[in-house]
């Protein structure tokens, strides 16, 4: 039977972007060999958007077969004729960015002006790396041997498997095919099956654009999301795994990987922390937590999760902080001044409830929020303030991935830079401090990848982003990002210390 997609299902400007029932495979729209399909649901309205093909791992051999047969021609093109072929596509992103913030907005659940963000932010990885591929530059180096020249080029790895999260459908894709394609590489992309229709979109303006065929492939599945992660990770032939999720699942990852010695991207997990110190401009701290924590529904990998607030500053700080949140409007993203959308799915829904209780039940005060929104939808939930919260609560050791605030004291800078790091994992951390020698100190102190000093917002194209520890490892972004998808070759000459001939 065919399902109708429901009566909000946003106008495009070009339906045609709009691709149910197939993936992108060597330059064509194809379906998965079994017929089979999966359905996904609007998480604002838990709406019928559409279905996607439910590859499986051999449909997925097929991607890697025709990313395979291009990666011969495609690695002989020119810096400039890359640099090219990423500067069409950008244009065409930015060309049909309402279309693309509305897919995202319909599937993911985020307001739709923070949509035109993402779709802004993602454009600029296809702008950025246009401009590194035509700058790929190797070394000459002096060598010890006498008689012998050394020279380095960098090659691209050969084909990439990039998988991808639901918060970014369109960022979290683009900032690693930007590099790989500016690199030489070719790739086939594997899509959250909560978010694919962004992602799709993406691949028919790649076509558009006249990336050749095989050079990226977008495979789609939902219950067979193991099966095609593992063909992905142990295929001879992908010399590289690209991943942005879980922790859990880039650890599995990387032991399927193992055997066949992939070269691998691990962006994984945070749990960042957030730290106020007595000598703070409490406002533009406040503002900074507000912006840090709350950004897509707190479902961002770099959003704060443990607020630490010096005692000297807490309830000015707490009481503040609050009233910003009581101002949040929560709704169907599509809807004018909604300022927070749904959490993706029922699963989110129970962490934040999980972790709320938790926090209640040692001893934390809920000051605002706390409860479902039904009236709203099923996966809506009030954004959420917990005071007095403590080490021993389930917020201090895991991300939650949700609208949820929780606030701990603190005394001293040793404390909190101990409590901080803490965790196992060490992607972002904040700090807003007017005093230059702690910042300096703190910057230093703190084990994760990215700092953000007296801001809530770190995320730059420019800068590299990526953690330590348990985060992960590999650098997104950046001058840094396209070398995650670039071999260096040692190319030695010997006999060169012969005597001019006369
Ligand atoms: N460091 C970063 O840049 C970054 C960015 C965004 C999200 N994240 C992290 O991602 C997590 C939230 O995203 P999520 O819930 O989608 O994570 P997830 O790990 O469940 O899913 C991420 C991707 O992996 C796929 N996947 C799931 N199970 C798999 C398996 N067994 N084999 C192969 N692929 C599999 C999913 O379909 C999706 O495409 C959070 O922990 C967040 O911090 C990190
Ligand atoms: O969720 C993680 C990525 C978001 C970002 O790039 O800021």
């Amino acid at each position: 039977m065919t399902r109708l997609a429901s009566s909000r299902a946003p106008k495009l400007n070009d339906p045609s972007l709009f691709k149910t029932d197939v993936c992108y495979v060597n330059g064509e729209w194809v379906k998965a060999a079994s017929g089979k399909t999966f359905e996904v649901n609007d998480p604002a309205t838990g709406d019928f958007i559409g279905t996607c093909p439910e590859f499986t791992g051999k449909d997925t051999e097929n991607a890697i077969a025709a990313a395979a047969a291009a990666f011969p021609s495609f690695r002989t093109k020119t810096g400039r004729e890359k640099a090219r072929l990423l500067r069409k596509w950008y244009d065409l992103v930015v060309e049909n960015s309402d279309d693309l913030a509305k897919l995202i907005t319909w599937e993911n659940g985020k307001p739709f002006a923070d949509a035109k963000g993402e779709v802004a932010y993602a454009a600029s990885f296809f702008e950025w790396f246009s401009e590194e591929a035509p700058r790929i530059y190797g070394d000459s180096i002096p060598a010890t041997v006498p008689g012998n020249r050394v020279v380095t080029i960098k090659q691209p790895v050969g084909v990439c498997g990039l998988i991808t999260p639901w918060n970014f459908p369109a960022a979290m894709v683009t900032r690693k095919l930007g590099p790989a394609l500016a690199a030489g590489c070719t790739v086939v992309v594997k899509t959250p099956g909560e978010t694919p229709f962004t992602a799709l979109a993406l691949a028919e303006l790649a076509h558009r654009a006249g990336i050749p065929k095989g050079v990226v492939n977008f495979v789609t599945t939902l219950k067979n999301t193991p099966e095609v992660g593992e063909t992905l990770a142990t295929h001879p032939t992908v010399r590289k795994v690209s991943f942005t999720g879980s922790t859990a699942v880039g650890r599995l990852l990387m032991k399927q990987a193992s055997p066949t010695l992939k070269i691998l991207s691990m962006e994984l997990g945070g749990n960042a922390p957030f730290i106020v110190f007595d000598d703070a401009d409490v406002d533009a701290a406040v503002a900074g937590a507000i912006a840090s924590k709350f950004r897509s529904s707190g479902q961002t990998c770099v959003c704060a999760n443990r607020i630490y607030v010096q005692k000297g500053i807490y309830d000015e700080f707490a009481q503040k902080f609050a009233e910003k949140v009581k101002g949040f409007k929560v709704g169907n993203g599509f809807d004018e001044g909604i300022t927070h959308g749904p959490l993706i799915h029922d699963r989110a829904v129970s962490k934040v409830e999980a972790h709320i209780k938790d926090a209640e039940k040692k001893g934390g005060k809920v000051v605002v929020g706390g409860q479902k929104l039904p009236d709203l939808g099923a996966n809506f939930y009030q954004p959420t303030v917990i005071t007095g919260m403590t080490k021993e609560m389930a917020i201090a050791g895991e991300e939650t991935f949700g609208p949820v605030a929780g606030l701990f004291p603190f005394a001293t800078e040793q404390e909190v830079v101990d409590l901080a790091n803490s965790a196992e994992v060490g992607l972002a951390g904040y700090f807003f401090s007017r005093d230059l020698e702690r910042i300096t100190r703190v910057a230093e102190a703190l084990e994760v990848g990215m700092v953000g000093i007296n801001t809530g917002l770190i995320s730059d194209t420019a800068s590299p982003f990526g953690g330590v520890k348990q985060s992960g490892f590999g650098r997104e972004g950046s001058k840094y990002g396209i070398d995650e998808y670039l071999n260096i070759k040692t190319i030695t000459w010997g006999g060169m210390n012969k005597p001019l001939q006369s």
